[in-house]
């Protein structure tokens, strides 16, 4: 499964919010997704799994573009994982993850009971095979997303999109989360605000500013400090993570600069 973004821009009521974007995930890979808040991260997502047309540009999903294939096509390619949130219905755990099963199914068709193993499989990856029968909303904020990845492991489709999965999470779900996330070992896109996350989990990061992908390629290279105050306004410091010895950033406010004029202290 490969994904490719080439010039994609999108617009919104005729309001540019994306623009002449390019992107790529290979098989296999994980790529991150970072930009402040409103750069445009989830409205590039949902072009890829036609949530949103592109306004001008193309997305690929193994070599076919996406709006020539049906809804249940793209699905059976890309399955979405959404940031965290509260149910509109309130379906038990094993509903939610058949739904995963919809885009393989006939006409009428549908699976009830425990009795499809795929759904099992997927329950039993994300140790929620004892919690099936509960309903979403009684679940903890990290047992309801990794629901959510078992419903897109019933989905059984090549690549993953994550979009901030790991809101609402502490630290500990949001470790368990993405370390799941991690031994699928499966093409993933993934929105994330945590650039340590970032750097931790992903194979290569883009970086949106205003609609634009200003940057890629592996964290330690494209989170360099300079980008990360004119992207994300803020002071970074590269250290080194003491126990995995990979990137860790550190932020402290950026100092506000002082204007000549000014008559204030
Ligand atoms: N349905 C919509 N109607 C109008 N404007 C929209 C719509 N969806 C998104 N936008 C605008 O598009 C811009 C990008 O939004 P988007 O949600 O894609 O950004 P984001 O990077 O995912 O933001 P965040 O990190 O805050 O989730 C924002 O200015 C937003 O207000």
């Amino acid at each position: 499964m490969r994904l490719a973004l080439s010039g994609v821009s999108v617009r919104i009521d005729s309001s540019p919010i994306v623009a002449e974007c390019d992107l790529t995930v290979e098989d296999g890979e994980r790529v991150g997704l970072v930009g402040p808040n409103g750069s445009g991260k989830t409205s590039l997502l949902r072009t890829v799994y036609r949530a949103l047309d592109p306004f001008a540009g193309s997305v690929a999903l193994s070599g076919d573009d996406v709006t020539t294939l049906s809804q249940r096509e793209v699905a059976r390619r890309a399955a979405l994982v959404a940031q965290d949130s509260t149910p509109d219905f309130d379906f038990t755990v094993e509903e939610v993850v058949a739904m995963g099963r919809g885009p393989w199914l006939r006409a009428f068709e549908s699976t009830t009971g425990g009795g499809d193993a795929t759904i099992t499989a997927a329950l039993e990856r994300v140790r929620l095979a004892d919690h099936r029968a509960r309903r979403l909303s009684t679940l903890s904020g990290g047992e309801r997303q990794r629901a959510l990845v078992a419903r897109a492991l019933a989905q059984e489709s090549p690549l993953l999109l994550l979009d901030e999965p790991t809101n609402h999470l502490d630290v500990h779900a949001a470790l368990e989360l993405l370390e799941l996330v991690k031994d699928l070992e499966r093409a993933t896109l993934c929105v994330l605000h945590d650039l340590n996350l970032a750097a931790a989990y992903c194979d290569r990061i883009y970086v949106l500013h205003g609609g634009r992908i200003v940057a890629d390629g592996p964290p330690a290279e494209v989170l360099d400090p300079e980008l990360v105050r004119t992207v994300f306004g803020v002071t970074c410091t590269h250290l080194t993570h003491p126990v995995t010895g990979g990137l860790l950033l550190a932020f402290s406010p950026q100092q506000p600069v002082r204007s000549p004029h000014s008559v204030k202290g």
